[in-house]
């Protein structure tokens, strides 16, 4: 994608459909009279006099507690400079968008029109008691310094200057990685650091508390090195100040064994990489832009460690990694302030993290088969699940031990099944599912593009690079439909219905006869069927001109299916296809199947869909638990239609013994694993978290899906199809932009998968 392009996309995605990344919502009920008089007045008044004899209970009945302010003067946005209040509010949002979907924190952003310390203070004092704590953000040094130092004293909530601290924590974690890589020593290495605001200070001073010597460190801000000798240098400034006789970064980075950038961009050039140490570690955070190229700085120096702030190369190394869970951790113990016992708590807890083995799931993400601490993984990666689950504790753990927690925790694993499900009903399979794809976007025709939902998904998947689309429909009005929604590219379009493209017609239909010529199809018959649009697209996948279909849009389910069971067929070794709907439930991602082929499947399909859902769970990186349900419990009902599924269960069993799989079992007892392990203790289920469903017919599983989607509003990827010896994926009459989106990551990641089964 050009510079300008990735320009426009930014400012749609910020503009479209609603400006801003940010709304409300409310947690309570608030159908009905009665509602609105407990919600408001008089209602309210009850838990207004309660906090009033006791201030505490503002934690017990508001949101206080789980809100962080994240409060800027926008003096220092990004690299981007003082560019003010308003200008810096979309970086303010973004850090509650992250707040939210990494730790479920609520965020109020608030951007302050002073650059007057002492009027910020006062604001910030002024609208503390909303809060639960508060992220100082992209405030220029040296006023960061005063202002975050005042309001930890003043107030007794959490406060942290993150892209001080944050920056800190993240960076030193990758910094104590690297040096290990590396095989260098801590109190040896001799350091340079460029910029001498608000994070390079920070940073420093707590690679000094582990260990870095004074007189190892280079610290330059924009007028040169920082020497002994140079007058009106700020106290913090001056606690790094060099006796060293030299005057520019060029010199400095002679024979240095690490650069730290918090700067501004392209400052450091290739020659100054030559000229350092052996495996020199190069950490250029300026944001957007780092001190040099990522690219640049691989092709140079092969023994380098180099990370970036950026998402799109390997060790980001950037805040996100920590505040969503530091504050996590410091408001589930009431904190009054975040310590250096906590910081140091979060900085043992990422670095450990990195060492371990990653879960599958995090390789999916990435596209990896197999991401290990190393040169490119120096740090975990900001979707990797278990930082909830590893760094909230951490902190949450020093900040008891150190004193500072006003609510400690008792219960540990009660607390850590807490955070995971924290995330539970967020988006994160969808996000996983899409940065998955973009990794490796492959062909996909879409074979209703006419269709102005259908397009518009082939815009967002080509936009955000998940997929390269081929439109297939009648070429007018795609084009008139792309005019509208301003989808001005050059991507393939091509009608079956016209007679161009007539030499790529001609062959799909020779192909199509030439297997079926003793099945009384003529030419002229194969000829009029490739004007129909689910052949020809099925032959486009046939004869590799493309890598998936996805259809389905604007049909029955069964008239799609037949062309692609008849062109495509089954993979080997499969009998029935069948389809599986991920719902994206409270308690997490939820497998449903068959929702839309098998009408009254035997035990032995029923067992077939057992597992070929098992599989597409993994493709997820989901270790599947499978409830085989009824409306019987284990042999409860001699009814032959429990029976049946009882024998799917003891097929299985003696088949896969290995399988998680149980049944037959009421839906109730299959997602309330105490009451299963109450009355059936003996299930392969009982005590463990069930994630797929298989159901006994078609009835059931569709209405399910379909109750779930409409009444909860669960959001639902499939019905993805299982068993097909390509990938097509068959849509639902009328399905939404965001189904249709995320169908085609389904097929982009099914056809990456096959191509990585034949490699
Ligand atoms: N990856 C991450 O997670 C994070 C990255 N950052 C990045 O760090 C940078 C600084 O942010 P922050 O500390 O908040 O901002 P500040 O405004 O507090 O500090 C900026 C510093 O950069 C110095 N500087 C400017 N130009 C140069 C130059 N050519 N050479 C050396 N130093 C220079 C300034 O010098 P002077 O003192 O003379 O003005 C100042 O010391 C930004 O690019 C930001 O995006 C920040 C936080 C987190
Ligand atoms: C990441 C961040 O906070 C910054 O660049 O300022
Ligand atoms: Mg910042």
């Amino acid at each position: 994608m050009s510079k300008q392009s990735k320009r426009i996309e930014a400012l749609v995605y910020h503009a479209k459909p609603t400006p801003g990344k940010i709304k409300v919502i409310p947690t309570k009920k608030y159908a009905s009279q009665r509602d609105l008089s407990l919600a408001y007045s008089p209602g309210v008044a009850e838990p207004c006099l309660e906090i009033d004899k006791n201030v505490d209970n503002v934690y017990k009945y508001t949101a206080k507690g789980n809100l962080v302010a994240v409060i800027s003067n926008g003096t220092a946005v990004l690299g981007l400079g003082n560019i003010g209040p308003e200008a810096s509010k979309p970086v303010m949002e973004g850090k509650g968008l992250l707040f939210k979907i990494f730790a479920d924190i609520d965020v109020f952003d608030i951007e302050v029109n002073t650059e007057n310390v002492d009027e910020f203070i006062e604001t910030v004092k002024n609208i503390s008691p909303t809060f639960g704590g508060i992220n100082l953000e992209d405030i220029k040094a040296p006023e960061a310094f005063e202002i975050e130092r005042r309001l930890k004293a003043e107030l007794d909530i959490p406060v942290m200057h993150d892209d001080q601290h944050g920056t800190a924590i993240i960076s030193a974690a990758a910094l104590l990685n690297a040096l290990e890589l590396a095989e260098k020593k801590i109190g040896e290495i001799r350091i340079v650091v460029s910029g001498a605001g608000a994070a390079a200070i920070s940073c420093t001073r707590l690679y000094k508390a582990f260990g870095v010597k004074k007189e190892h460190i280079v610290m330059l801000d924009s007028k040169g090195v920082i020497r002994t000798d140079r007058t009106n240098l700020t106290s913090q400034k001056a606690e790094f100040a060099t006796n060293r006789k030299i005057d520019s970064l060029k010199e400095a980075m002679v024979d240095a064994d690490v650069f730290i950038g918090l700067s501004m961009a392209d400052i450091v050039t290739p020659e100054m990489l030559k000229s350092m140490a052996k495996d020199p570690i190069v950490f250029a955070m300026a944001n957007p832009n780092p001190e040099i190229d990522y690219d640049l700085a691989i092709e140079t120096r092969e023994d380098i460690i180099m990370a970036t702030g950026r998402s799109d190369h390997p060790n980001q190394v950037n805040n996100v990694l920590g505040f969503p869970f530091i504050f996590r951790g410091a408001l589930d113990v009431r904190a009054t302030k975040i310590n250096e016992a906590m910081k140091m708590a979060a900085v043992k807890a990422l670095s450990r993290l990195a060492k371990e083995p990653v879960p599958e799931q995090v390789n999916l993400a990435y596209n990896e088969t197999r991401l290990t601490f190393g040169k490119d993984y120096i740090i975990p990666k900001p979707f990797d699940p278990r930082l909830i689950e590893e760094v909230p504790p951490a902190v949450a753990k020093a900040a008891i031990e150190s004193g500072v927690a006003k609510a400690p925790i008792e219960d540990w694993d009660r607390y850590k099944n807490t955070l995971m499900e924290r995330l539970g009903s967020d988006n994160k399979l969808v996000r996983m599912l899409l940065q998955r794809a973009r990794t490796n976007p492959k062909r996909i025709v879409f074979a209703e593009a006419d269709q102005l939902d259908v397009l518009k998904a082939a815009q967002i998947v080509y936009e955000e690079g998940v997929a390269n689309p081929i439109l297939l429909g009648r070429r007018d009005t795609i084009l008139d439909l792309m005019t509208e929604i301003e989808f001005d590219v050059d991507v393939p379009i091509l009608d079956p219905k016209s007679d161009e493209e007539l030499e790529r017609k001609n062959r799909y239909a020779k192909s199509y006869w030439e297997k079926r010529q003793r099945q009384g199809v003529t030419l002229y018959a194969a000829e009029q069927k490739m004007r129909e649009r689910n052949y020809y697209a099925a032959m486009m996948v046939n004869e590799g001109d493309a890598d998936g279909v996805v259809t389905g849009y604007s049909r029955s389910y069964p008239n799609v299916v037949k062309p692609m069971l008849e062109l495509i067929g089954m993979a080997d070794g499969v009998s029935r296809i069948a389809t599986t709907n991920v719902m994206i439930t409270q308690r997490g991602p939820m497998f449903l199947s068959d929702t839309s082929i098998n009408i009254d499947p035997s035990a032995k399909d029923l067992a077939r869909i057992a597992r070929m859902t098992s599989n597409v769970a993994k493709m997820f990186g989901i270790e599947p638990v499978i409830a085989m349900t009824s409306y019987s419990n284990f042999g409860s009902s001699d009814n032959p239609r429990a029976g049946k599924v009882n024998d799917a269960v003891a097929f299985l069993h003696k088949a896969y013994p290995d399988m998680i799989v149980d049944g037959e079992v009421q839906t109730d007892f299959a997602l309330n694993s105490e009451m299963l392990q109450d009355i059936f203790p003996f299930s392969k289920l009982a005590g463990r978290k069930v994630n797929t469903l298989i159901f006994p017919n078609l009835d059931a599983a569709n209405i399910t899906y379909k109750l779930l989607k409409e009444l909860n509003k669960v959001e639902s990827i499939g019905p993805i199809m299982m068993g097909m010896n390509k990938p097509v994926h068959i849509l639902q009459l009328g399905a939404s932009v965001d189904e249709i989106v995320n169908m085609s990551a389904i097929a982009v990641i099914d056809a990456q998968e096959r191509e990585k089964r034949q490699q």
